[in-house]
């Protein structure tokens, strides 16, 4: 008896001692163990490179999670991990940090990376991209990516099949060389708005610290007043046309421009809050301050309010429902009183919604980062923003911006150094860092290195647009500037800024030309063959194919007259107060000046390579390059 009573707690300890064990292992197996074997099989049996890495990216919540609790204090301990290093490939922006240096150190530009939560299939293989675009039905647009874009309602940009073909169809037409014409006359106008607020109380040009949020202003009146009709978002210049729409709630109180501020600094939490588990969903309101999350319902009123005010234009008849008039368009395929019989298949009120703010977001970030970039890389190349000023000369011959017409401006300045300025900028930094697809169960397999290969239904595809926008397999190179200090370790100028490598090489050397991406309004406009014409796959900022950017047109019509807008009349330089205070540099030697233009020149290439994220877009990571605006004539570090 006396031993019985010693034993029971003795029995009950082991029980414990076996429990505890299986209460960690038995979760750990099913949830981690198991899928990894599995996925790791899958991978296996491609006979493709892998690397197992620790995360499965595309899981928002446990990403962010791992990023936080995980990644942050091993950074600051560990040495900077290497280009095929697990740690990196968990990371969803590690294309922009590796450009095409992990392809290259595995030795291949397609592998997978295996992870608990699923594998994923990345390339930078221009041959491999064109097959994945070309079958749009094998391998559609992974949409479970998208819901994050979803969150006022399903869209073109975050649905597959029958519905985004409706999408598309719906609002394609749009993006009309009728369209691209007003595209085209509202940027002009809006860039020297634009510049204007670069001066000082003096009239004099001042620093532009904050330039991004400037051209974001700028990009998205050009989209408000062109593709999505009429929309001002500034409202005091409305008055005037009563068909105008200027979503200035008084319920919100905030401008438009300013809420879509307040949500784009805030996204990451309002999507994880809006788009992630229900749980997240659920307790996120709870967790989140409503700073952070009230620019949502700001935003969705103002929403409600654009689309009642152009309903209330239609139907007074005041606006008409224009073809051009994307939230017409919207409010045709979802209402039937305005087009008078019901559709077949008709939007839905968060449709409507969901496709405004998809257009909103898609069609001003984008090009207002592209914008960005290229005017950095215009002021860090002093020599090329004088010969693209000279192109515009002898283009637009001193005539006033009123008379530069867009059928003939576009085309010269598109076919010419400008365009090669902007396909350069694109090819380094395009806004989109990839594409992603899923393989579906009818995809055919894909031909990788000269072998027929299978992927596991449901792998995710990762098309890596930096990483193969520098593969050197399919682009004219030359040997890097500094030879002793390259940007990658590739030895070849992939990753430095030269437009002039469109030029230099001529199409049809063999090559064989880009399919072209949108399915409306472009036919009439030439595709000048003067230009060197990659590969298939090989450059796809727009994409590509049956889901290709349904705003390519526009975003290069807009981004050609912004930069003649600017460079006929004005230069853009690298700003140097961190260095010298404006009267020192006009007393300066030309060997200080070029000093000091060294420094800010580094310095403008160290943020370009070391600080850039991608929140949407690829964007500067909460820094900045100060640029300087300068009358033509008055630039301070042309002659170095
Ligand atoms: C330089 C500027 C731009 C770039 C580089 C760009 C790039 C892209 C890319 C790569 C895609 C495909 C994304 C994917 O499949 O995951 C895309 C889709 C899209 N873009 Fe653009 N874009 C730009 C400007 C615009 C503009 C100005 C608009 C509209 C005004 C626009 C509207 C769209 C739409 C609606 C889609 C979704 C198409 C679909 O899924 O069927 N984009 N864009």
């Amino acid at each position: 008896m006396a031993l019985q009573i010693v034993a029971m707690p003795n029995m009950a300890l082991s029980y414990w001692r076996l429990l505890v064990p299986l209460a960690i292992t038995t979760p750990l197996l099913i949830l981690i163990l198991i899928p990894l074997y599995c996925h790791y099989s899958d991978a296996r049996a491609t006979r493709l490179r892998y690397v197992i890495v620790p995360n499965y990216i595309y899981n928002f919540v446990l990403q962010k999670l791992y990023s936080r609790i995980v990644l942050r204090p091993l950074s600051r301990i560990l040495p900077k991990p290497s280009f095929i290093s697990p740690r990196l490939l968990g990371t969803p922006a590690w294309p922009l940090k590796a450009n095409h240096e992990t392809f290259r150190a595995l030795g291949t530009d397609n592998f997978l990376t295996v992870s608990p939560g699923g594998n994923i299939f990345n390339t930078a293989d221009a041959g491999v991209i064109s097959q994945i675009l070309a079958q749009g039905a094998g391998f559609p647009k992974a949409i479970q990516i998208y819901k994050s874009i979803a969150i006022f309602g399903q869209n073109v940009v975050s649905s597959d099949g029958p519905t985004s073909k409706y999408h598309r169809r719906l609002t394609g037409p749009a993006f009309s060389e009728k369209n691209n014409r007003l595209v085209w006359q509202v940027a002009l106008d809006q860039t020297q708005t634009m510049i204007q607020t670069f001066r000082g109380p003096g009239g004099e040009f001042q620093t532009a610290q904050k330039i991004v949020s400037s051209i974001l202003r700028m990009s998205l009146e050009v989209l408000g007043r062109t593709t999505l009709g009429q929309v001002e978002w500034t409202p005091e210049v409305s008055d005037d046309n009563p068909s105008k729409v200027s979503p200035r709630a008084e319920s919100t109180k905030v401008g438009f421009v300013e809420n879509l501020e307040f949500f784009m600094a805030n996204i990451v939490s309002i999507m994880v809050a809006k788009s992630g588990p229900w749980w997240v969903q659920y307790f996120a309101p709870i967790l989140l301050s409503p700073e952070k999350l009230g620019p949502y319902d700001l935003l969705r009123q103002h929403m409600v309010e654009i689309i009642k005010a152009k309903k209330h234009a239609i139907q007074s008849g005041v606006a008409g429902t224009s073809t051009t008039d994307l939230i017409a368009q919207l409010i045709k395929g979802h209402d039937d009183e305005i087009i008078g019989s019901p559709q077949p298949s008709r939007l839905g009120d968060s449709e409507l919604m969901g496709n405004l703010f998809a257009f909103i977001i898609a069609g001003h970030e984008t090009s207002a980062n592209s914008i960005h970039f290229t005017l950095v890389y215009l002021a860090m190349h002093p020599d090329v923003q004088q010969k693209a000023q000279g192109e515009m000369e002898t283009v637009f011959q001193g005539r006033p911006a009123s008379e530069w017409e867009y059928e003939s401006s576009f085309p010269k300045l598109y076919s010419g150094l400008v365009g090669a300025v902007l396909k350069e900028a694109l090819r380094l930094n395009s806004p989109v860092l990839t594409i992603p697809k899923v393989v579906s169960p009818t995809a055919k397999p894909l031909i990788i290195e000269g072998k027929g290969v299978r992927l596991a239904p449901g792998t995710i595809i990762r098309l890596c647009v930096p990483s193969v926008h520098r593969n050197p397999k399919f682009w004219p190179q030359g040997p890097p500037a500094d030879s002793t200090k390259p940007l990658s370790s590739s030895f070849n100028d992939l990753d430095e800024f030269k437009p002039e490598r469109w030029l230099k090489y001529q199409a049809g050397k063999g090559n064989s030309p880009t399919r072209n991406g949108p399915e409306f309004g472009t036919a009439n406009i030439q595709n000048n063959s003067s230009h060197f014409t990659p590969i298939q796959g090989s450059y796809v900022p727009f994409s590509d194919g049956s889901r290709a950017c349904l705003g390519q047109r526009f975003a290069q019509v807009e981004i050609m007259a912004v930069l003649a807008r600017i460079f006929s009349q004005y230069s853009v330089e690298l700003a140097v107060d961190e260095w010298a205070e404006d009267e020192g540099v006009l007393g300066m030697t030309l060997a200080e000046k070029r000093m000091v233009w060294h420094k800010a020149h580094e310095k403008a290439k160290y943020t370009l390579q070391n600080d850039l994220t991608c929140i949407i877009t690829v964007q500067l990571n909460g820094t900045s390059i100060p640029l300087r605006f300068v009358e033509k004539g008055q630039e301070r570090f042309f002659d170095l």
